[in-house]
């Protein structure tokens, strides 16, 4: 894509998804099945949000449909938290998962096995607060979430261009670090910082996703269709368990 980095940032800004309201309170006390029926109705609602998105990232489209499904099928639950870290940043303790759901560690401890991964997006939480992560770094951070999810695509070709994709994202990147009053060491240093943050994503999108099955598994979430299909593709994909015939 021949844009410039401030472009590519500008219509990764522009591309950004709206807040998603869950419109129903959730009456208290506060149950293990309120909270994922909650969750849930607002993933999925995300979930279109987020192919809508990812569309408007420069050349994701040029990638043809089975590696654009591929690499949301591989990211979706990394990018929805990475969208729920960026939207606590300015809550310490809470997680604010929609403006009218924020949950704390306590309210979250009421799902089995939840307060663990709570506390590690918590933990990223209060990373991104300490770094001072900007909207402009933000957005390249999650582009590269999605562009970096998967590197297996269908042909060489797409993996090459998927590659371009992502040095581009990265220069974005750069340049945008390159905005703040750093010396050249502070910048590359800072680099490495938000860079190390994705490791951390993709571990606690792992946990979750672990997680998640188990909660499908004991019939706690009522996943929706497209949910649906993005779990069992995760699944299906992971090697532990085995392919369905
Ligand atoms: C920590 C954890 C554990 C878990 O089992 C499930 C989830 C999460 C977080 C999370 C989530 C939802 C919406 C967001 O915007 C951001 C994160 C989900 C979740 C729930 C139902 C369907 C899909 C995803």
């Amino acid at each position: 894509s021949a844009l410039t980095s401030e472009q590519l940032i500008e219509r990764l800004m522009e591309a950004e998804p709206p807040g998603i309201y869950l419109m129903k309170d959730m009456k208290k006390p506060l149950t293990e099945a309120k909270v994922m029926m909650s969750l849930t109705n607002l993933a999925d609602k995300e979930l279109v949000h987020m192919i809508t998105w990812a569309k408007k990232i420069p050349g994701f489209v040029e990638l043809g449909l089975l590696d654009q499904v591929h690499l949301l099928e591989c990211c979706w639950l990394e990018v929805q938290m990475v969208g729920l870290i960026w939207r606590s940043v300015d809550h310490p303790g809470k997680l604010i998962f929609s403006p009218d759901l924020s949950l704390s560690r306590e309210e979250g401890s009421c799902v089995q096995g939840f307060v663990e991964i709570f506390d590690m997006l918590l933990a990223a939480t209060s990373r991104v607060r300490e770094l001072k992560l900007q909207r402009e770094e933000y957005v390249c951070l999650k582009a590269m979430i999605l562009l970096n999810s998967n590197m297996c695509l269908s042909s060489s070709e797409s993996s090459s261009k998927l590659l371009r994709l992502l040095d581009a994202v990265t220069d974005a990147l750069v340049s945008a670090i390159g905005k703040t009053v750093l010396t050249f060491r502070q910048q590359y240093t800072r680099l490495a910082h938000l860079l190390m943050l994705l490791s951390h994503i993709r571990h606690v999108s792992n946990k979750g996703m672990d997680h998640l099955h188990c909660m499908k598994m004991k019939n706690m979430v009522p996943l929706y269709d497209l949910l649906l299909e993005m779990l069992d593709a995760h699944i299906m994909h992971s090697s532990r368990l085995p392919r369905r015939s």
